[in-house]
């Protein structure tokens, strides 16, 4: 049995205004209990215009709920029109920051090294990176889904140290199975996950390996958490849809109670 935490984070992607983001954020903080906070760490990632009304509520209210960007820029500050530092979000105790989302990678072009100078950037403020990696169709379809993802580790971990990765929360999101109600089956979660670790452990230790959580992502659900939760490897899941629906991400906190 695993010491990890679970870790169960929404990204909001682009949804709700600052207005909207307090109420969900109040209607979980009312639907959840100390016992769910101590089985299960719950994440938002709200947009950036959001955050500082989700810190000023969670700060006010002694919320359990941590919270985090979906994205940060690699440069330190100064010229970048549009672009938000790790220091920002630093200010703003964020926990987490999502780097090499595949929409991120997808429309914005955004490639291993790119995603390498983002998680660093993130070290040098302590936020936490969400690492997401993952396969489109073409890949999947070619059998090249194990390699794909590891290699999307590899560009991201290089000349992270140990102890720096120890602490990463990596989420396995195939392509094909966002927001397409197409989720892969908790064997497809675990057989990337599984080799995640291995990789982590050749990297660098079983220590950083086993301390690491890996999240899957894709088409999560009240109805299919609890089979993909049930696997080894899967420590959590980055859920995307149904994190903007109070009720139904509840239950995914609840995943314990949900059947398999
Ligand atoms: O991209 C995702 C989370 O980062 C998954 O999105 P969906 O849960 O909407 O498929």
């Amino acid at each position: 049995m695993s010491t990890r935490k679970p870790l169960i984070a929404g990204n909001w992607k682009m949804n709700l205004n600052h207005l909207e983001a307090i109420a969900l954020v109040q209607k979980l903080a009312f639907a959840l209990n100390d016992k769910d906070f101590d089985r299960v760490e719950v994440a938002v990632l709200p947009p950036f215009t959001d955050l500082r009304s989700v810190q000023t509520l969670v700060d006010g209210d002694k919320l359990r709920i941590v919270y985090g960007a979906q994205d940060l820029s690699q440069h330190e500050g100064g010229a970048y029109t549009g672009e938000i530092s790790g220091a920002m979000l630093a200010k703003l105790n964020c926990t987490y920051a999502v780097i090499g989302h595949s929409e991120r990678r997808q429309y914005h072009r955004e490639e291993d090294d790119l995603v390498n100078a983002k998680v660093r950037a993130a070290y040098r403020h302590s936020l936490t990176p969400i690492l997401c990696v993952g396969e489109g169709l073409e890949v999947r379809q070619e059998g090249a889904h194990i390699a794909h993802s590891l290699g999307q580790l590899d560009g991201a971990l290089r000349k992270i140290t140990a102890e720096q990765a120890k602490s990463i929360v990596v989420a396995y999101e195939p392509v094909w199975a966002i927001g397409t109600g197409e989720v892969a089956t908790p064997e497809d979660a675990q057989e990337v996950c599984g080799a995640l670790r291995v990789r982590l452990a050749e990297l660098y230790d079983t220590e950083v390996a086993s301390a690491v959580r890996i999240l899957y992502g894709g088409s999560v659900k009240s109805g299919n958490i609890a089979g993909i939760m049930a696997q080894p490897d899967v420590d959590g899941a980055l859920v995307g849809g149904a994190s903007i629906d109070a009720a139904e991400f509840t239950k995914i906190c609840r995943f314990s109670d949900m059947p398999g």
